[in-house]
């Protein structure tokens, strides 16, 4: 909802005000050109400009609502607003309520919340409010009755004044909030074909970490579907950052749980994981990530208990990012419908295939570690060298 006119997008960004200067405008810089590249992607024709410490997105009245779009999916924004921007003058104000009034008010209490950081123009924000109001008023009182309710309106029309320049628009749309993305160092995300992982590697993104994805194949036990259902969310996961590379690695980890199969029957999930991280930190040394992320969550598997998340943990020197690592599952499956990587299959593939009967809750180490093969480390080295790399990112396609 936007009123008539609207052409530009005002975008609000949150964490980033807690940073020194220097910091916070080099993150800005970052995340104009975040905006940029995913404007270009959506096919706006967009003008990103830095001003004061608000993007502002100027493009034309057809594109505003993809425009919009565009800036509250980007990582770093707390918020955006279509705005019609008009001279920071009463007339000019009362003409652009009144007409947004005539388009979207229809019934009910209305408010106007004003806003001046601009001291030079002669009222201020509660004057804008008043004559704002009269002019809402008179422009539909001949066929509604309106009310007005500052505490709990229908309907909101906001004037911002700036700079001689006052920005009126009806709603403030939630953006991803966090950082914007490229101003942290990339963490291999570690992402099977479940609901989890792609949400917690949305979570690092959404802090500005860039991702180098990970999918380990686990032959019969996983199969088409579950490597098709990975591919998949790190496509969706890549039309978040058109200008990133998602390079995702497809690593053969076929003979290695055959032989865990073998050789284990409780407590095989925990030495496969133990060699899952131990892929992920040789691609972290080969790709200069700095750490782990995956979907795990306290008492979600049996290898995901408090104390096998320690035994499995110790295979690597890496800090392992669990951002799920309390979330209920239900917020789970809302997450990753908001994000866009939740699959309604059920198909049961993976690691719930290649769990056992018998799961071990309580893994001892020194047990896992006496039976696990000796060279499972070496092989996580030499599959991950190995790895099938596939390039998922938006600029794979010409951007
Ligand atoms: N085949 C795999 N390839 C890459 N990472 C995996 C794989 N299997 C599991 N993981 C990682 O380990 C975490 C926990 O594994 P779990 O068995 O709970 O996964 P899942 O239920 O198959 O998928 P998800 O956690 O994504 O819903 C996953 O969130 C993911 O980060």
């Amino acid at each position: 909802m936007q009123p008539p006119g609207a052409d530009t997008v005002l975008v609000r960004h949150g964490d980033l005000n807690t940073k020194s200067r220097q910091v916070q405008g080099a993150m800005e810089r970052r995340l104009v050109a975040n905006l940029q590249a995913l404007l270009a992607d959506r096919g706006v024709d967009a003008e990103v400009e830095r001003r004061w410490s608000r993007p502002l997105i100027h493009t034309s009245e057809r594109q505003i609502e993809d425009a919009l779009d565009a800036a509250t999916s980007a990582p770093g924004v707390v918020s955006a607003s279509a705005v019609r921007a008009v001279p920071a003058e009463r007339q000019a104000i009362e003409t652009t309520l009144a007409e947004a009034a005539r388009e979207h008010y229809h019934e009910g209490a209305f408010a106007v919340r004003g806003r001046r950081a601009d001291k030079s123009v002669p009222f201020d924000s509660e004057d804008a409010q008043r004559f704002g109001g009269t002019a809402i008023w008179e422009a539909v009182e001949d066929e509604f009755e309106p009310e007005v309710d500052l505490d709990d309106p229908d309907l909101e029309f906001f004037v911002e004044i700036r700079d001689g320049e006052a920005f009126v628009f009806l709603e403030k749309v939630p953006g991803p909030g966090g950082l914007p993305l490229g101003t942290q160092d990339p963490v291999v995300a570690l992402i099977s074909g479940g609901i989890d992982s792609p949400v917690a590697a949305f979570e690092v993104m959404r802090r500005g970490s860039p991702i180098v994805p990970v999918y380990l194949d686990l032959g019969d036990y996983g199969g088409v579907d579950h490597r098709e259902r990975a591919v998949d969310s790190v496509r969706t996961l890549a039309s978040y950052a058109p200008n990133h590379p998602f390079d995702l690695r497809i690593v053969d980890a076929d003979e290695t749980v055959d032989l865990l199969a073998d050789r284990f029957e409780a407590g095989r999930m925990l030495a496969f994981r133990r060699y899952m991280y131990r892929v992920a930190e040789r691609v972290a040394e080969e790709t200069g990530a700095v750490g782990i992320v995956t979907g795990e969550a306290i008492g979600q598997k049996s290898s995901q208990t408090t104390s096998n998340l320690g035994v499995t943990s110790s295979a690597t020197t890496l800090p392992i990012h669990r951002p799920l690592l309390t979330v209920d599952k239900q917020e789970l499956i809302e997450r990753a419908k908001d994000v866009g990587t939740y699959s309604t299959a059920t198909i049961p593939a993976g690691c719930n295939r290649f769990a056992p009967d018998q799961a071990e809750t309580h893994g001892d180490l020194a047990s896992i570690e006496a039976r696990e093969p000796d060279d499972l480390f070496e092989r996580a080295e030499r599959d991950a060298d190995a790895a099938e790399v596939v390039g998922l990112g938006r600029g794979a396609n010409g951007i």
